[in-house]
């Protein structure tokens, strides 16, 4: 401590500064060795090259590597391995020797409150990092590196995410999207739905898909919205996953109760990478509706999120920053919603999806017992027509047994009772009316 002190006092800090930037000039000159740092992010921008070299050394990864992580998800075919923090790996290119080394910076502190009470000024702290490569080589070869090498990296990583694509669903949590494998079976061709609407669905989102061009020429940022509206159990969300299946795009489910504040909802939105759905659910539940008159005005860091501010970012500068993004709203009750929401131009296709119809019948009998005719399929038609079921309703008396003739009478039954209570409730709903009118008039 008295040796620190006396140093401090005979060389001041300017001195040492100059020395230790004399020191490293030289370094510089006389080391052989160029090193490129290649950061996980710039700002809220995922670095490509840092994705791709995590997934490259990943593959490379030998018993000459002394640690690293391994992993198995359910939808992984064999064992992932990936580097660990602080660990180096060597790789041979063309003959020449780069040498990499995984970092991890911790660069932000974050106030995560104790309790739900927005009140609350009772908070812990969490650090947020973030994490880099530097990659190592003799500096005659600075033009291989970045001309040639990393750019086969990159050509790689693309080739290898078209072969084996894991579709990814994220979800937030605190301030930050935390990705899951998503192994949702849905499908179009699984998917009970008007055969028109399914057929104009699959059209507008192919010809989105192939519209760069025509959304650069028209100066519009390359994004697509779609409201799906319905009773609860008609398959708005198996129609998420299976636009994600077709489309093979990840989903980012934004759980907007998560969310305190805009500041935070701007970093979610701009961490959201290209060719991606963005779901919120149940929208007419999900933001509070403050701020109903000022729909229009930009929202401030403090604010807590609202259905202005969530459309600011959506519709706003915010859109432009990245591309080919599908973002989804979902709500059961379309008449609840703000008008703001409905405003033409908002959300490009409203999707309604609707009780079960004969043609959404069939298509549940043939994924759930591989049947397209049927002595019963005429009587269930008709009732069919007759009542307000669900999809998902028909769908899980479909699964109740195996034998597709038991299955199939047990649905004609569900559907009889059905219709019975459905008539009960509309008469006694003609009863009051009528006790109401005979009230009416006698006052
Ligand atoms: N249209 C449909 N086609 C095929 N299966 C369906 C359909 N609708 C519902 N199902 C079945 O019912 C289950 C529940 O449906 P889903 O969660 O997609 O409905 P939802 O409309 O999103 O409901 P909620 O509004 O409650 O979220 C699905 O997992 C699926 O098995």
């Amino acid at each position: 401590m008295l040796a620190r002190t006396v140093l401090n006092d005979l060389f001041p800090g300017e001195f040492r500064d100059y020395v230790s930037s004399g020191v490293n000039y030289l370094w510089n000159h006389v080391s052989p060795e160029l090193t490129i740092v290649i950061q996980e992010k710039d700002g809220y921008n995922v670095n490509n090259v840092y994705q791709a070299a995590m997934a490259y050394l990943s593959s490379r990864i030998s018993p000459s590597t002394r640690r690293f992580k391994v992993k198995k998800e359910d939808a992984d075919k064999s064992m992932v391995l990936s580097l660990d923090k602080g660990e180096h790996m060597m790789d041979v290119f063309e003959g020449i020797q780069f040498r990499w080394c995984l970092r991890c910076h911790e660069n932000r502190r974050i106030n995560i409150p104790v309790d739900h009470d927005s009140n609350s000024s009772s908070s812990s702290t969490m650090s947020l990092g973030s994490h880099l490569f530097e990659l190592s080589f003799n500096k005659k070869h600075k033009e291989k590196a970045l001309d040639v090498y990393l750019p086969w990296i990159l050509d790689w990583w693309e080739a290898s995410k078209k072969q084996d694509k894991n579709l990814k669903l994220f979800l937030n949590e605190i301030e930050e999207w935390v990705p899951i494998n998503l192994q949702h079976p849905s499908s179009f061709d699984t998917l009970a739905m008007d055969p028109e609407l399914k057929r104009t669905l699959m059209e507008d989102l192919s010809r989105f898909t192939q519209s760069k061009d025509y959304y650069r020429r028209i100066g519009k940022a390359w994004k697509r919205g779609y409201l799906l509206y319905g009773p609860p159990g008609t398959g708005k969300s198996s129609l998420i996953a299976a636009m994600a299946n077709f489309l093979k795009y990840d989903i980012y489910d934004l759980e907007l109760a998560e969310v305190r504040w805009t500041s935070s909802l701007r970093r979610l939105l701009v961490e959201i990478s290209n060719r991606s759905i963005i779901v919120i659910e149940d929208i007419d539940c999900s933001v509070a509706l403050e701020n109903r008159d000022n729909l229009e005005s930009t929202p401030s860091r403090t604010e807590k999120v609202t259905l202005s501010a969530l459309l600011n970012f959506v519709d706003g500068l915010w859109s432009s920053c990245g591309e080919e993004r599908i973002i989804v709203f979902t709500t059961n009750c379309k008449d609840r919603l703000d008008p703001a929401l409905l405003r033409p131009g908002r959300m490009d296709m409203h999707i309604y999806m609707g009780y079960c119809t004969p043609s959404m019948f069939r298509i549940l009998a043939s994924n759930y017992h591989a049947v397209d005719d049927h002595p019963l399929f005429g009587e269930i038609d008709e009732l069919i027509k007759d009542v307000q079921i669900t999809p998902a309703a028909v769908a899980e008396e479909l699964m109740k047994r195996d034998d597709v003739d038991a299955a199939l009478r047990g649905l004609v039954d569900t559907l009889h009772q059905q219709k019975e209570l459905e008539a009960k409730v509309q008469s006694l709903d003609d009863g009051e009316m009528s006790h109401h009118e005979d009230s009416d008039q006698e006052e």
